[in-house]
C-alpha cells in the first residue's frame, strides 16, 4: 500500500461521510464524493463541477491519479465525467473537483455526500522527446484506425 498525503478541506468529510477508502482489497479506485448543501439535480446534458472536500500531493512524478466514472451511475444514470477522465498532476496540491456530466435522457439528482467517481493511482513514464527524421520499420508502420480490419 503506497503512503498519499491527503488533507481534508471538508469537515464533514470523515464526520458525516467516510473517508475515500477502498471497498474491498482488491479495489483498484477510492470513491470521491460531492460535498453538497442540498440536493442537486442534473437536467439531461447538464454539466458541473463538483468539490470533493479533498486535496493529495501525489509528490513523485512517477505517479498520477486519474478520476474515473462509476460503472453504475455511467451505465444506469449516465452521469459520467464532464472531461470524461480527470488526470491529477503529481505537484497539484489543489481540491480534487469532478465535473458531473448527465449524458443521459433523464434529470438525475445527486445527493450530499453520493459517491460519484473514484480516484485511481496509476504510473507514469516521462518521456523526453528525441526528434528524428524517419523512425526505423515497424510491423503497423502508420496505418490505424481500422487499418487491421474488423474480425
Ligand atoms: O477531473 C479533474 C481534472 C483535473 N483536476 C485538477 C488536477 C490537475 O492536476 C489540474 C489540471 O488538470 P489538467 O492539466 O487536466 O487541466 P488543464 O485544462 O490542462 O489545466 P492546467 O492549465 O491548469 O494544467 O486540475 C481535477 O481536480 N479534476
Ligand atoms: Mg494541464
Amino acid at each position: 500500500m503506497h503512503a498519499l498525503q491527503a488533507r481534508v478541506l471538508d469537515p464533514r468529510l470523515g464526520q458525516q461521510w467516510p473517508l475515500p477508502a477502498y471497498a474491498t482489497s482488491g479495489s483498484a479506485g477510492l470513491d470521491l464524493r460531492a460535498m453538497l448543501d442540498a440536493p442537486l439535480t442534473l437536467e439531461p446534458g447538464q454539466t458541473t463541477l463538483l468539490s470533493t472536500g479533498l486535496a493529495i500531493h501525489i509528490a513523485d512524478s512517477g505517479l498520477a491519479a486519474m478520476v474515473l466514472p462509476r460503472s453504475g451511475l455511467g451505465h444506469k444514470h449516465g452521469i459520467v465525467l464532464g472531461n470524461l477522465v480527470g488526470l491529477i498532476d503529481s505537484d497539484y496540491q489543489g481540491e480534487l473537483m469532478v465535473s458531473c456530466w448527465n449524458r443521459g435522457q433523464q434529470a438525475f439528482t445527486i445527493e450530499p455526500g453520493e459517491r460519484i467517481a473514484q480516484l485511481v493511482l496509476v504510473p507514469v513514464v516521462q518521456a523526453q522527446l528525441e526528434i528524428v527524421s524517419e523512425f526505423d520499420d515497424s510491423q503497423r508502420g502508420a496505418g490505424g484506425f481500422g487499418h487491421t480490419g474488423s474480425h
